[in-house]
């Protein structure tokens, strides 16, 4: 059974910018979602990506009854969302990686009982729920604690707790790794794995961390100019994006450009040098290579990040990707889009050697 469903959902927004005249204000429109549709069945776990604009907080408004779609069709667990906004609610839990909807000032344990009371949620289900939150998101410690004392990543887990604690079928999780370091995002992430395994709550993840969604997710939609881009299999995106993982190398000195097979040199600065390799090909090989002909002080893999995969996929292109499989979407690509946002690897997320 498919628990989110849209066909043709658009949203415009009416916005008025400033014109010519010194006080014309000129109407136009913004449209942030433009006709998307696609299925997410019980149990899935689907990443959401794009870039920056690209309309995913929107497409998740919709989907939570915040706004109201000006064109097509949407159904969360059966039920319009913005005509039954308080019905959905008890169905569906959101986290909002930028945002709390925790008490600032008051411990964690009281944002947990209001939500208690809100959702009425049965005492002994709630009582079960949160033994088993406060043990797998390691919380005992935290829940006297007012939540402007948590770190980031305590925060998030109490958030995180926070949306599960009614036992919702759906969870939407906007960036929920996003500012935290590797044990903290290693953390969450086995969490939601053990979740969705273990309850089968359905997850619709945004993120740019192209980790969470390897690891996370069985099938990612890319999202651009409010339009699908790409539906499939993760490693299909890499594909269609051709994208390249970089090895930065720390030498013991200033040397000439590596040679090495497999992977091409980039650019160098003083002994650090960068070096591109296919996402798909494991690291291992170039990482071996390397290290037996240079003097190493030190090496990392850094992922490409959403941004770089996406303006790859578009590099060169006039009608978007045509590699993407867009299953049960009626959803084709974006004629004339452009690259999207600059590519670029120096702020990807970081990943360990594999
Ligand atoms: N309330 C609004 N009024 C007018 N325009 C809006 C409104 N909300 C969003 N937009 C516009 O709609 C487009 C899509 O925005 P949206 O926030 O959905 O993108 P996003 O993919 O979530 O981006 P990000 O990754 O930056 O959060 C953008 O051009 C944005 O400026």
């Amino acid at each position: 059974m498919d628990l989110i469903e849209l066909d043709g959902v658009e949203k415009v927004f009416d916005v008025r910018r400033k014109g010519a005249g010194r006080f014309r204000r000129e109407k136009q429109q913004v449209r942030a979602v433009d006709g998307i549709s696609f299925r997410v069945a019980r149990g899935e776990m689907v990443g959401y990506i794009g870039p920056n604009g690209a309309g995913k907080s929107t497409t998740i408004k919709m989907l939570t009854g915040i706004l109201t779609p000006t064109g097509g069709w949407l159904r969360v667990a059966g039920i319009d969302p913005a005509r039954e906004r308080t019905r959905l609610a008890r169905r569906i839990g959101v986290v909002f990686g930028q945002r709390t909807t925790l008490w600032w000032d008051l411990p964690l344990i009281d944002s947990y009982r209001l939500v208690h009371r809100m959702y009425r949620v049965p005492d002994a289900r709630f009582a079960e729920n949160l033994e088993r939150c406060v043990e797998l998101l390691e919380l005992g410690a935290l829940l006297d604690v007012p939540v402007r004392q948590l770190s980031l990543g305590q925060r998030m887990r109490g958030d995180i707790a926070a949306a599960l604690l009614h036992d919702p079928d759906v969870l939407y999780l906007d960036e929920p790794t996003i500012g935290l370091d590797v044990v903290s995002k290693a953390r969450v992430r086995e969490f939601l794995r053990d979740l969705n395994a273990e309850r089968g709550t359905t997850v619709l993840l945004t993120t740019h961390d192209l980790t969470d969604i390897e690891q996370l997710c069985g099938r990612v939609m890319v999202i651009d100019h409010g339009r699908l881009m790409y539906e499939g299999a993760v490693a299909g995106l890499h594909e269609a994006g051709e994208s390249e993982r970089t090895l930065v190398v720390d030498l013991e000195r200033e040397l000439p450009p590596i040679e090495v097979l497999g992977a091409r040199f980039v650019r160098a600065e003083g002994p650090r040098q960068w070096l591109a390799f296919p996402s798909s090909a494991s690291a291992a090989p170039v990482v071996a290579a390397v290290a037996e002909a240079y003097p190493l002080v030190d090496l990392s893999v850094r992922e490409p990040d959403i941004e770089a995969v996406i303006a790859k996929m578009y590099a060169g292109t006039e009608t978007g990707p045509s590699a993407g499989p867009t299953t049960g979407s009626s959803a084709g690509p974006t004629t004339g889009s452009s690259a999207g946002p600059s590519s670029g690897t120096q702020d990807a997320p970081e990943k360990s050697l594999r």
